[in-house]
């Protein structure tokens, strides 16, 4: 448990997650005064100090209350919890939110030169790893016995080297399997960047102030996902016209200036508007269509 009385949050310093966190955090209105080397950045508007730290050091941070809350890759939460249960620590964390950056896959992948294979090809295999707990639970679902090289880094490499016969690692574009001639198979694991907070966490004022963020959260997930649409419409196609527009309730109806026929139409929609659907629209008699981004959005 931490002694302070401001929240802590932990979050990777330098990396894939580094840079979604901080801008998180903007959007949450949480001020910042980060700089490249300091490892605590505290709040200048709320009692919150972010410790910047090695990725796979935030479950652990967090698993012992030593920080509150921390952003961290599913991947890597899930890894760290199988470890820290076979080393008898404490592995518990509460999962408050899944958040829409980090996402990638783990996928096993072979050199290309073997062209396709079946799973019985990895019996009596070498496949190198940085997240060995979770490929050993896959290996051991299906009954292949395969033994692991652990390596923290650099894993697309192992094949080439001579370590491995095969890799389990992160994918997400799949660019560096393709430099590394590796070719890509089963997704073992799909992961995102998820909030989590510390079982140990007992002060209210914590408690509170997570609160407080907590609805923010949603509402920037939820602005994100909408779309806010403007468009004319002639009046005498508005049912038709209202029945393309994905996902939105009733639309605001605005009347224009000068015309007697045709109507504005103003709209929040969670879905977007594809361009089929805009040149149906058209077609209609829809014009001057915008489809615009949405800040920040509290029902
Ligand atoms: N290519 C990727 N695209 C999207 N997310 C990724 C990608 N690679 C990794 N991630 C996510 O980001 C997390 C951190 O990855 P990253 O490579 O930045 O850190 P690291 O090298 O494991 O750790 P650190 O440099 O902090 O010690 C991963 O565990 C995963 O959840
Ligand atoms: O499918 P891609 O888009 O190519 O991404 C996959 C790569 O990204 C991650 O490494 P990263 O680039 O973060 O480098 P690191 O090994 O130094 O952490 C991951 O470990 C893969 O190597
Ligand atoms: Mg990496």
């Amino acid at each position: 448990m931490t002694d302070t009385k401001r929240l802590r949050i932990a979050i990777q310093k330098s990396g894939r997650l580094s840079t979604d966190c901080q801008n998180l955090f903007k959007q949450l209105g949480i001020k910042l005064n980060l700089r490249e080397q300091k490892l605590i950045a505290h709040s200048t508007n709320m009692p919150i100090d972010i410790l910047r730290v090695r990725h796979n050091d935030i479950p652990g941070l967090v698993m012992d209350g030593v920080c509150d809350l921390g952003i961290v890759g599913e991947n890597e939460l899930v890894e760290m919890q199988a470890e820290r249960q076979r080393l008898s620590l404490p592995s518990k964390v509460n999962k408050l939110a899944k958040l829409d950056f980090g996402y990638c896959r783990l996928a096993l992948a072979w050199p290309q030169e073997l062209g396709l294979i079946d799973k019985n090809w990895f019996q009596d295999k070498k496949i190198a790893t940085t997240y060995p707990a979770i490929l050993s639970e896959y290996l051991t679902r299906e009954n292949i016995s395969a033994s692991l090289v652990n390596l923290s880094g650099s894993v697309e490499v192992a094949p080439r080297a001579g370590l491995a016969d095969a890799i389990c690692d992160l994918v997400s574009t799949g660019a560096t399997l393709e430099a590394n001639g590796l070719m890509q198979g089963e997704t073992i694991m799909e992961s995102y960047a998820c909030l989590i907070q510390s079982p140990t966490l007992d002060c209210s004022n914590k408690s509170a102030l997570i609160e407080k963020l907590l609805p923010r959260l949603k509402a920037v997930k939820q602005a994100k996902e909408s779309k806010y649409i403007m468009l004319h419409a002639p009046k005498a196609r508005l049912k038709e016209i209202c029945d393309l527009l994905p996902g939105t309730g009733q639309p605001t109806m605005l009347a224009l200036a000068g015309s007697d026929e045709i109507v504005a139409l103003h709209m929040v929609s969670q879905e977007t508007l594809f361009w089929e659907t805009m040149e149906s629209l058209k077609q209609l008699g829809a014009s001057s269509i915008l489809v615009m981004p949405i800040e920040k959005m509290m029902e």
